[in-house]
């Protein structure tokens, strides 16, 4: 799905405009202009973001550090935002490993402070952060890489699906899934597609109707994540594992794409008719009661 949607960043203008309309791209932006790296290693720093940048290796290291469990604010969503324009924009920058410098959480989710009780502004610009996280990294064209060192749960699980690869602190006491059902929320159906696309259907409608948490192992054994290492290995292995994926000649990546394109392109329409029956349904339940 993320080579999907890469694909159709780079090639298809029309769905670009459509996600960038969904997304509210350049939202960040305007806060702040971005700022190409100079140096040969360089570090730079939000509040709440810090990036560690290597050149000689084009690798990037996106520190999440927004205590206490990097909730998903809407100011922390925007940094967050900014850091990855500033460094999709540098061309040198080809990896991207985004970690945690929380102690036992990797994010814990949308910020539920966040959600409630805000006026209708907040919320719709809150909302369109969230949306603008999700596509840009499963849009981003670096390889991205989530260094899973704590407990994901929910909007942290869906950051790190949208990586291309997971690497998670082998520790029974964390926990990553999206557990929404638990919380008496529905998970948006972008949620749930991230999902399928990472472990699958049946796996998917296990985890969201119970509102499943998945153990390190657990989520191993699913696929929700790829490798388990020992809690202090969870970065290097990260930065190793990049290696290997930055050896791989960018054109066989677009040509996956297109496959995952097609995929992408089958769901949307799905959804796009699935919602459009939903709406009649509801207008006939309604005009059912009304007679
Ligand atoms: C705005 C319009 C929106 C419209 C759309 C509406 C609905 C759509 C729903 C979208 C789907 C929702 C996705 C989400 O991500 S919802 C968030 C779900 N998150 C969770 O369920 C995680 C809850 N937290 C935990 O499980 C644990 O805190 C932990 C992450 C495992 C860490 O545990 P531990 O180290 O033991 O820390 P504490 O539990 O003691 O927590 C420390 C302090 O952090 C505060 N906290 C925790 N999670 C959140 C959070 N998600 N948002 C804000 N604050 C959070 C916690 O209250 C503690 O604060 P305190 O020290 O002041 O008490």
């Amino acid at each position: 799905m993320k080579m999907a949607l890469r694909a159709c960043l780079r090639t298809k203008p029309g769905l670009t405009a459509l996600l960038s309309q969904l997304s509210c791209s350049g939202h960040a932006a305007a806060r702040r202009a971005p700022a190409l790296v100079a140096q040969r290693s360089s570090s730079s720093t939000s509040q709440k973001i810090k990036v560690d940048f290597d050149q000689s290796s084009g690798v990037a290291v996106m520190h999440m550090q927004s205590p206490p469990v990097n909730s998903l604010s809407l100011e922390f969503l925007t940094d967050v935002c900014i850091a990855l324009e500033k460094l999709e924009m540098d061309k040198s920058c080809r990896g991207l490993v985004v970690t945690s410098s929380q102690p036992k959480v990797f994010s814990a989710g949308l910020d539920i402070l966040d959600m409630y009780g805000k006026s209708p502004e907040h919320c719709a610009e809150f909302w369109k952060a969230v949306q603008e996280m999700w596509l840009k990294f499963y849009g981003s064209n670096m390889i991205t890489i989530a260094a899973v060192n704590g407990s994901s749960p929910a909007g942290g699980c869906l950051l790190s699906m949208t990586c291309d690869y997971r690497i998670m602190a082998d520790n029974p006491r964390y926990s990553i899934g999206l557990n929404e059902t638990k919380l008496g929320i529905v998970a948006p159906f972008w949620f749930k597609d991230t999902m399928v696309n990472t472990v699958g259907h049946r796996a998917t409608e296990m985890a969201l109707q119970l509102g499943l948490l998945y153990s390190p192992a657990e989520a191993l054994k699913i696929g929700l994540v790829d490798q388990l290492v020992h809690e202090d290995q969870v970065l290097t292995t990260a930065t190793e594992t990049m290696t290997k994926w930055l050896a791989i000649p960018g054109i066989l990546n677009i040509s996956y794409t297109c496959h995952f394109f097609h995929l992408w392109c089958c769901n949307l329409v799905c959804t796009i008719c699935s919602c459009v029956c939903q709406v009649i349904a509801a207008k006939k339940i309604h005009l059912s009661q009304d007679f």
